[in-house]
């Protein structure tokens, strides 16, 4: 099985990085192809990946061929790559945000299977938590096929395409809101006389740890506060000097931004 993607931007390359690390292709099954040549070539040439020289021939030498463009070019692409995919024997997954399967199948036509997909960057750690919607051409061992490219960098969730906006910006978006957080914590270390690194690891493996309580363990994270907070202690003197600054409205209030500019809205 090939895959082929079309741009090799910051969310592509975080897709590859992933997929190398768990050999779910050899270097050489990978095929690469996007706008400027002197940095898709380069990141080629680093990984062992096959470069070619047009979107055509990404599509031409794939099996499963993933559209990593921004979404302003994304329908020209399409339009490019469509007689390559007429026949319905490759697999059209996108990555790109707020295109439909309606507009991708009116592009490259009905016969397509197409995997409509919303990665988070971190599937370059196998991390990685991606939304996936298939059209009626994409079944058995060819959405097998095709999601596997995902559940071998992270975990999946098939969800209805009118939900991807606010998955684009619970997991879409959020590293960046996650991040944000690990550097204030860090922060706040270095205000208190920790080198910034030290402080970054420290307030970085807290937020992991506590990710994973509440994947693993069968409480709420409200439930895990109240195991931390003790009485009278210090962890909800800091709570409750936290909600008094506005958290949970500020991050409730950020994710209503991220949804209404991914609808559209203005920036
Ligand atoms: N960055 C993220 O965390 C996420 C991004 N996405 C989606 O992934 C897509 C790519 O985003 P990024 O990688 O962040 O953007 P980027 O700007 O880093 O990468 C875009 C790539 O497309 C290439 N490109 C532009 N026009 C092209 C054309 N006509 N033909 C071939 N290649 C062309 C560029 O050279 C570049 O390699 C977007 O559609 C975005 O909605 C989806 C989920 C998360
Ligand atoms: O910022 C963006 O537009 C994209 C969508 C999800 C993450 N990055």
């Amino acid at each position: 099985m090939k895959i082929g993607f079309i741009g090799v931007g910051g969310m592509a390359q975080a897709i590859i990085g992933g997929l190398l690390t768990a050999k779910t292709f050899a270097p050489a099954d990978v095929t690469v192809h996007s706008h400027r040549q002197a940095s898709y070539q380069p990141y080629a040439a680093a990984h062992g990946l096959t470069a070619v020289d047009s979107n055509v021939a990404v599509a031409k030498a794939s099996d499963l061929v993933v559209l990593a463009v921004t979404p302003n070019v994304a329908t020209d692409v399409l339009r490019e790559i469509s007689g390559s995919l007429a026949s319905g024997k490759k697999i059209l997954i996108s990555i790109v945000a707020g295109l439909s399967l309606d507009e991708m199948a009116g592009i490259v036509g009905k016969n397509v299977p197409i995997l409509r997909t919303l990665p988070n960057v971190n599937v370059e750690v196998q991390a990685g938590m991606t939304a996936i919607a298939a059209n009626d051409q994409l079944t058995g061992d060819r959405l097998a096929a095709a999601l596997r490219v995902f559940n071998t960098i992270g975990s999946t969730t098939e969800l209805a395409e009118d939900q991807f906006g606010v998955f684009s910006a619970l997991a879409g978006s959020s590293p960046a809101y996650i991040d944000f957080f690990i550097d204030s914590l860090s922060r706040a270390g270095v205000k208190y006389g920790l080198t910034k690194a030290q402080a970054t690891q420290i307030a970085a493996q807290a937020t992991l740890g506590s990710a994973k309580m509440v994947l693993e363990s069968d409480k709420i994270p409200f439930a895990l506060i109240d195991q931390v907070a003790s009485p009278g202690g210090s962890t909800v003197a800091g709570l409750l000097a936290m909600e008094e600054a506005g958290l949970m409205t500020a991050v409730v209030k950020g994710i209503d931004a991220t949804i209404k500019r991914d609808a559209g809205g203005p920036a």
